[in-house]
């Protein structure tokens, strides 16, 4: 036995966006509950716009709503993720870009046991991201094509480009950008451990429909 703790599941990565669940009509804990139900691994809380203490809020919401075995995880706001565990929501990690908070830092407030997340689009930041002495246990890759969910988004490279990347990988990758059920197989087969989506599931009719069929065409991709 060793006292490893196992690494998350990050096979169907919901990233909730507070601006389009909003822009959709539902709140993000209702899109995140619904998510959860049909399939979805792993969720990150993004919101742009919130204050401070609007997405503190937002992130002990979505705790109450999560099972124990879904890692919560803040976008780019380590203070966020710092005070929602401090006032009792569990925050596994946060995901930060190349311009945000260094990773050393996010390390630093989060602890070793937390788990952060870095974007990456290149090899140079893939090989940065090895050895990160803040520890990186995650790179986000993008993006598979053109989406409006992000105005500075990197350019598409593709389920083959983004393969290419992801298998000169030293650390586990998801891919994110564009992404919609019928990629997923693809990106498994090259190697991701993970498709992360926002509009797929929070512009969605019906977000556990979405939900499912990202995870069934996740399932569907194993060999
Ligand atoms: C899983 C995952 N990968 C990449 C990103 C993008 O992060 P970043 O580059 O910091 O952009 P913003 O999301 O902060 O606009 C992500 N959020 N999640
Ligand atoms: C946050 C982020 N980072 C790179 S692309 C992107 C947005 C992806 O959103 P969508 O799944 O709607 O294309
Ligand atoms: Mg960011």
């Amino acid at each position: 036995m060793t006292g490893a703790t196992p690494a998350p599941d990050l096979s169907v990565y919901l990233v909730a966006d507070a601006g389009q669940c909003a822009d959709a009509g539902r709140s993000v804990p209702e899109t995140v509950a619904a998510a959860v139900e049909g399939g979805v691994s792993a969720v990150q809380l993004r919101a742009k716009e919130a204050g401070t203490e609007e997405f503190i809020a937002l992130a002990l919401a979505v705790g109450r709503v999560l099972p124990g075995h879904v890692p919560l995880i803040i976008n780019d706001r380590v203070d966020v993720a710092v005070e929602a565990r401090e006032r009792g929501a569990q925050v596994s990690g946060v995901h930060v870009g190349q311009g945000d908070l260094a990773v050393e830092h996010v390390r630093r407030f989060l602890g070793a046991e937390a788990l952060v997340g870095l974007s990456a689009a290149t090899e140079a930041q893939l090989a940065a991201a090895r050895d990160h002495p803040g520890r990186v246990d995650y790179v986000g890759i993008g993006t598979v094509r053109a989406t409006g969910s992000k105005g500075d988004a990197p350019p598409g490279l593709g389920i083959a480009g983004l393969g290419r990347l992801a298998a000169g990988s030293p650390l586990p990758a998801v891919a994110i950008g564009g992404i919609v059920p019928d990629d997923l197989p693809g990106l498994r087969g090259a190697g991701l451990v993970g498709a992360a989506v926002l509009s797929w599931v929070c512009q969605a009719a019906d977000p556990r429909q979405a939900a499912q069929e990202l995870r069934s065409a996740w399932d569907q991709g194993a060999a």
